[in-house]
C-alpha cells in the first residue's frame, strides 16, 4: 500500500551517499563486505528462520537454538569461514546461545590466562568444538564482589553453588571456574581453573557435580534460548595443571609462585567482554532506531492537508525523542571502535610488561559499558513507544530486542558497581594531581585543571554550539568540576571508605559525566580524521552535535550547577538542537539504511526495508496459532455456560 512509496521518497531526498556511510558504519570496506555477505547468507537460509520463536515453549525454543547452533557450525566448516566471518555469521543468527560464552568468554579466557603448554592442550579442542566451555564466576551469593567468592580450590575443597553461567545448564562440557586458591593453608585469592563437568561420551554430569538450568528468565523467548545454569560441587578433584598458570603457578610441592604482574590480570576476560559489549550496544540501539525511524516515516496521524495526514516523523516531539537515539547509535559505534584500539594497545603493552595503562583500560571499559548499555536499554523502550501500539506487538521486533538486551545492564558487572570503579579512578586521578602526577589518556584534561576551574563558556549565539572545541571544553569543565567537588567533599571524611560510601550517588554522577565526555571527545576525534564519501562527514557532524547537545540538555542540572554554562547558553543549545533535528530529518531514513540490516536480522514488520507495513501486519496476525480456529478452545467449558446463564437470568 502507501508505505512503499513513502520510503522510496525518503531515500530519494537524502543528501549523502548511503553506500559510503555503510563503509563508515562497518569500520572498513572489508568489514562491510564480510558483514554484508554473512547477513545475506543467514537471511536466505530457511534453517535460520526466527519469526516463529515467540510461539515455542521453552524446551522447543532451546532445542531449536541447539539445532541452529549446530547448523551454523556445519556451515562454518563447510564454507571454511574465517574467524571473523564465523563471528559475523553467529551475530546475524541473532539468538543468544551457549556458543556466545564458548567463543566470547571461555576461549578468550584460555588465551589470556593459559601457559603455552595449557594452550596447546586446550585450545585445539575448543577451536574444533570438541569441548564446549562456559564461564563460571558468579555464585548464588556473590556476583559483583568477586574477591569474596566462596568457592575454594584446595586439596580438601568445601562445596558451593555457581549461579548464572550461560551455556552451563545443559550444554557445556567444561567450565572456567573461579575459586579462591588455597595452598599450604594460605588463601591467595581468586583464580581461574578449567573443570570438566560433563562426560565427553554421553554428556552425563560427572560424579560429585550437580548441574541444572536456573529457570525461565525475563520475556517470552528472548534470552531463554540460553541455558544459564546452576552448578554445585561436592569435593571435586582436578589436576594441579588445570589452574590457568600464565600469571601465577602452584608447584608440585604446593608452593605458590606469583609472576611480577598485577593480580587484576585475572579479571582480563571481563575487560575484553566489556569492550565488546560497547560495540554491541551500538548494534542493539541502531536496530531499534532503524525500526522506529522507518515506521515513523510510514505512519501518519492528524494534520490532514489535501486529505493526507502528517508522517509522525515530522512531529518535532517525535524528532526530539528519535534523533538523539540515532545520534547515540553512531556515537557508541565510534567510541566502541576507539575502545577496541585502546584494548589492543593495552594488550600489547601488557605483553611487554608495561602495566601503566591497565587502570585506564579498566575504567574506560567499565564506564563505557555501563553508560552505553543503560542508554541502549532505555533507547529500545523509547523506540517501542515511538511506534505507538504496534510497537508493543512482538512482530515489531522491539519487545524481544528489549528483553534480550536489558540484562546487559547487569551482566559483566552491574552498571552502578562499574561506575563506582570509574569514580575511584577519577578521585585517585584528582588526588594525584597534588603530588604533581601528570594525567594521561582520557584523563589528560585534568592536567589543565586550573584553566577548567576558571574558564567561562564562550557561546554567544546558537551556532557557537557547533564549534567542537567549545562543546568539548564544556564537557571537560563539567566533568572536572564534578570530580573535584567529589574529591573535596571526600577529603572532609576521616574515613575515606565511609566517605566514598556516603557520597556514592554523586560519585556515580561524576563518573557518568566523565564517560559522556569520552564519547563526545571520540566522536569529535573521529570527525577530525579523513572520512570519504559524498556528504557523509557533514551528516556525521550533525549527529555529533546532536549527541553532545542532547546530552547537555538531559544533564542540564550538572552544567548549570557547576556554572559551566549559563541558562541563556542552555537555551541557545536548545535552539541549535532544534535546527539540527530539522537538518537531519530528510536524511533520517538513509541514515538508518546505512546500518545495512536485512529484514531477517531486524525481525520487524514495522522496520521492513520496503515500508510495506500494514498488509504484512495484518497477514501476520492471521498466522498466530490463536487464529487457527474461529471458536477458541475453552468455549464449551467457560464461555458457553456463561452466556447461557445470562440468557436464563434475563428470562427471569
Ligand atoms: C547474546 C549476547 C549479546 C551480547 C553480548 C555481546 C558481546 C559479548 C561477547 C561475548 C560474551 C558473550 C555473551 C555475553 C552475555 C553474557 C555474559 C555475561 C557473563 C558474566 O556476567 S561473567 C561475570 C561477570 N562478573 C562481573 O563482572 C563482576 C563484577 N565485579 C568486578 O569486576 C570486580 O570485582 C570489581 C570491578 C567490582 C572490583 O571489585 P573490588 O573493589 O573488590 O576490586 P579489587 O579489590 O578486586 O581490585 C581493586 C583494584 O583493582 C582494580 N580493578 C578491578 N577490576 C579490574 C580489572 N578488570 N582490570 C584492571 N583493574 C581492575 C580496581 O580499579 C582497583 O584498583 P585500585 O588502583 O586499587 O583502586
Ligand atoms: C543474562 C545474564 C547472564 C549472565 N551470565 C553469566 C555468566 O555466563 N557467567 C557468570 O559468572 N555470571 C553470569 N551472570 C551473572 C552476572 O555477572 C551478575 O549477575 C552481575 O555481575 C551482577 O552481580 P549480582 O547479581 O551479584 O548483583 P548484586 O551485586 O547483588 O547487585 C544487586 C544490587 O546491588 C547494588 N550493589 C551491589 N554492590 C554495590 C556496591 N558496592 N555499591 C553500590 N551498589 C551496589 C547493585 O547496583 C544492584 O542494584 C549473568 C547474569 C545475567 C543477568
Amino acid at each position: 500500500m502507501e508505505g512503499v512509496d513513502h520510503l522510496a521518497h525518503e531515500r530519494n531526498r537524502s543528501q549523502f551517499d548511503v553506500n559510503d556511510m555503510k563503509i563508515v558504519w562497518a569500520g572498513s570496506r572489508e568489514a562491510f563486505e564480510v558483514s554484508d555477505r554473512m547477513s545475506r547468507l543467514v537471511a536466505n537460509d530457511p534453517a535460520f528462520r526466527k519469526d516463529n520463536r515467540v510461539h515455542l515453549t521453552r524446551k522447543e525454543l532451546f532445542k531449536n537454538t541447539l539445532r541452529k547452533a549446530a547448523y551454523a557450525w556445519k556451515k562454518i566448516i563447510e564454507l571454511k569461514l574465517s574467524e571473523e566471518e564465523a563471528g559475523r555469521l553467529r551475530f546475524f543468527v541473532d539468538e543468544p546461545a551457549y556458543t556466545d560464552l564458548h567463543w566470547g568468554m571461555f576461549v578468550p579466557f584460555l588465551k589470556g590466562q593459559g601457559t603455552e603448554e595449557q594452550l596447546q592442550k586446550w585450545l585445539p579442542l575448543a577451536y574444533k568444538m570438541q569441548i564446549i566451555g562456559c564461564y563460571a564466576q558468579t555464585e548464588l551469593g556473590h556476583g559483583s564482589n568477586v574477591q569474596w567468592l566462596e568457592t575454594t580450590a584446595t586439596f580438601d575443597p568445601k562445596t558451593d553453588e555457581f549461579w548464572w553461567p550461560g551455556g552451563l545448564g545443559k550444554v557445556s562440557t567444561h567450565a572456567v571456574v573461579f575459586a579462591r586458591l588455597i595452598t599450604n593453608g594460605r588463601d591467595y585469592g581468586v583464580h581461574g581453573f578449567i573443570v570438566q563437568i560433563r562426560s565427553l561420551d554421553d554428556h552425563s554430569v560427572l560424579p560429585g557435580i550437580t548441574i541444572g538450568d536456573i529457570g525461565v528468565k525475563f520475556g517470552n523467548g528472548a534470552y531463554n534460548t540460553m541455558d544459564n545454569g546452576v552448578m554445585h560441587f561436592d569435593h571435586i578433584r582436578i589436576p594441579r595443571n588445570q589452574l590457568l598458570m600464565r600469571f601465577s603457578q602452584v608447584t608440585r610441592e604446593g608452593k605458590y609462585v606469583q609472576s611480577d604482574v598485577p593480580r587484576q590480570l585475572v579479571y582480563g576476560t571481563m575487560v575484553y567482554v566489556r569492550k565488546t559489549i560497547v560495540i554491541d550496544a551500538s548494534n542493539a540501539l541502531s536496530r531499534a532506531v532503524c525500526i522506529a525511524t522507518r515506521y515513523s516515516a510510514v505512519r501518519r496521524q492528524f494534520g490532514s492537508q489535501d486529505g493526507v495526514e502528517t508522517q509522525v516523523i515530522n512531529y518535532k516531539t517525535q524528532q526530539s525523542r528519535l534523533f538523539p537515539l540515532l545520534a547515540s547509535a553512531y556515537a557508541f559505534r565510534f567510541v566502541g571502535e576507539w575502545l577496541q584500539w585502546l584494548y589492543t594497545d593495552v594488550t600489547q603493552r601488557l605483553a611487554a610488561n608495561d602495566f601503566s595503562t591497565l587502570p585506564e583500560a579498566h575504567a574506560c571499559t567499565a564506564g563505557l559499558k555501563s553508560i552505553t548499555t543503560a542508554a541502549t536499554a532505555d533507547g529500545i523502550e523509547e523506540c517501542r513507544k515511538l511506534c505507538g501500539g504496534h510497537g508493543y506487538l512482538c512482530s515489531s521486533g522491539l519487545p524481544e530486542l528489549f528483553a534480550v538486551y536489558v540484562p546487559a545492564c547487569t551482566y559483566e558487572g552491574d552498571n552502578v558497581v562499574l561506575l563506582l570503579q570509574v569514580a575511584r579512578f577519577l578521585v585517585k586521578t584528582v588526588s594525584q594531581l597534588v603530588s604533581g602526577k601528570k594525567p594521561v589518556g582520557t584523563t589528560a584534561y585534568m592536567g589543565r585543571l586550573q584553566h577548567l576551574m576558571e574558564s567561562t563558556c564562550k557561546v554567544q549565539k546558537a551556532e557557537d554550539w557547533l564549534n567542537p572545541s567549545i562543546v568539548l571544553e564544556a564537557f571537560e569543565v563539567r566533568s572536572a568540576r564534578m570530580s573535584v567537588e567529589c574529591a573535596k567533599r571526600l577529603s572532609q571524611f576521616t574515613n575515606q571508605e565511609e566517605g566514598f560510601h556516603e557520597l556514592s550517588p554523586s560519585l556515580v554522577e561524576a563518573a557518568v559525566a566523565h564517560c559522556q565526555l569520552i564519547i563526545v571527545a571520540k566522536f569529535i576525534e573521529k570527525l577530525q580524521g579523513d572520512i570519504p564519501g559524498n556528504g557523509v562527514k557533514d551528516q556525521l557532524q550533525k549527529l555529533c552535535s546532536i549527541y553532545a547537545l542532547f546530552t547537555l540538555h538531559k544533564h542540564l542540572g550538572d552544567f548549570l550547577s557547576t556554572s559551566t554554562i549559563t541558562p541563556k547558553q542552555a537555551s541557545l543549545a536548545d535552539d541549535q538542537l532544534r535546527s539540527l533535528y530539522a537538518q537531519v530529518r530528510p536524511n533520517a531514513v538513509a541514515l538508518v539504511d546505512a546500518f545495512n540490516y536485512t529484514d531477517h536480522y531486524l525481525g520487524s514488520i514495522l522496520g521492513r526495508y520496503d515500508g510495506n507495513v500494514y498488509p504484512n501486519l495484518y497477514d501476520e496476525a492471521w498466522k498466530d496459532p490463536m487464529n487457527d480456529t474461529a471458536v477458541p478452545d475453552g468455549y464449551h467449558e467457560y464461555i458457553k455456560p456463561l452466556l447461557k446463564q445470562q440468557l436464563r437470568n434475563s428470562r427471569l
